[in-house]
């Protein structure tokens, strides 16, 4: 069986990307770890702190951010990293080739529940004889180099894009590698399951709610079919389940707090989830524009999110 190390020897994946995943994916090993321990390693918990978009942090927040941080900036090749949970950027090396943008724990309301949480990480190659700055961040989705996430699941799992279609692996405790286990996934076109945060309804434009409600209305309404509903309040694990098994995820636009009309970031999850939808062949637009045609104002943006199966994509945009 391959492993992530085969793989990407045998693709045109650059040396440099390579250590740049290497070093990702084996932190993220080390997170998954200190997950398992749970309460036993007295990890569970608020940190008693707020990040910069005014979030309550939880102690696995903090740690898993620590963890990405202190291994990624040790990495020759990277050149500064970005984090929700960082107020600003932080230059690595001047000569290094890559910026990488990451949500160390997505999900973090699923923590003290022992349900599935991921690290999300979005990878840009930018090279300068300066230290990075926040401006030279603000690049466009659509210039990533590599996109993923590591879910941690029953087993955990790493899914990965170098912008050669998507592969996912799981991890093997027993040799201590991510073993490819499913190999250029695609996203049927159509489907009959939707993930939405229903309990914001109210808070939604008119178009959204009437194409929720043409969803529930099922067989009975204009859409002629039943709809399933499933939400996993993870991103990574909703859009897990896209990857998987198809279906519709959306973080809409709403009214709730003007400061967050959209609540999920741009270049921690919106970019690194859009290229991976696209490349297994589905979609993800905000409300206006494709996702990864945006380009970033701040590195903190936030942004309505609607990816998964094209036709349906199109469908809700419709609207
Ligand atoms: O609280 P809600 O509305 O269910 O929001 C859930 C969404 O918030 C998030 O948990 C935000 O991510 P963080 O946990 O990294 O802040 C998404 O993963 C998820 O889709
Ligand atoms: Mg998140
Ligand atoms: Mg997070």
């Amino acid at each position: 069986m391959q492993n992530l190390f085969n793989v990407l020897a045998s693709s045109s994946t650059p040396q440099t990307l390579q250590t740049v995943l290497t070093v990702t994916t084996d932190t993220c090993i080390a997170i998954s770890d200190a997950l398992k321990q749970g309460s036993l390693a007295g990890i569970l918990g608020m940190a008693g702190n707020e990040n910069v978009q005014g979030e309550e942090q939880k102690k696995l927040d903090v740690i898993s951010n620590n963890m990405l941080k202190d291994a990624l900036i040790a990495c020759p090749a990277v050149r500064a990293i970005a984090s929700e949970e960082e107020d600003y950027i932080v230059p690595a090396n001047t000569d290094g080739e890559y910026f990488i943008a990451f949500d160390p724990l997505d999900g973090s309301s699923n923590i003290d529940i022992n349900a599935m949480v991921g690290t999300i990480f979005s990878i840009y190659r930018q090279t300068g004889d300066k230290p990075a700055t926040e401006k030279d961040f603000l690049i466009p989705g659509k210039e990533q180099v590599a996109a993923g996430y590591v879910l941690y699941g029953p087993s955990t799992m790493l899914v990965l894009t170098t912008g050669d279609g998507v592969n996912m692996f799981t991890y093997d405790p027993t040799k201590h590698v991510f073993t490819l286990t499913n190999e250029r996934i695609q996203v049927a076109k159509e489907t009959q399951e939707f993930a939405i945060n229903m309990s914001n309804q109210r808070f939604w434009s008119p178009s959204m709610q009437h194409y929720v409600n043409d969803l529930v209305k099922g067989k009975e309404g204009d859409r002629g079919k039943n709809f399933n509903m499933r939400w996993v309040a993870a991103m990574v694990g909703d859009v897990h389940r896209i990857l998987c098994r198809g279906g519709i995820f959306i973080y809409p636009w709403d009214k709730k707090d003007p400061s967050k009309a959209g609540k999920l970031r741009l270049m921690y999850e919106a970019n690194p989830m859009a290229m991976l939808l696209e490349q297994a062949g589905g979609k993800a637009h905000t409300h206006t524009q494709r996702i990864l045609d945006i380009q970033p104002e701040a590195i903190h943006q936030r942004v309505a999110v609607i990816l998964g199966a094209a036709n349906e994509v199109d469908k809700c945009l419709s609207y």
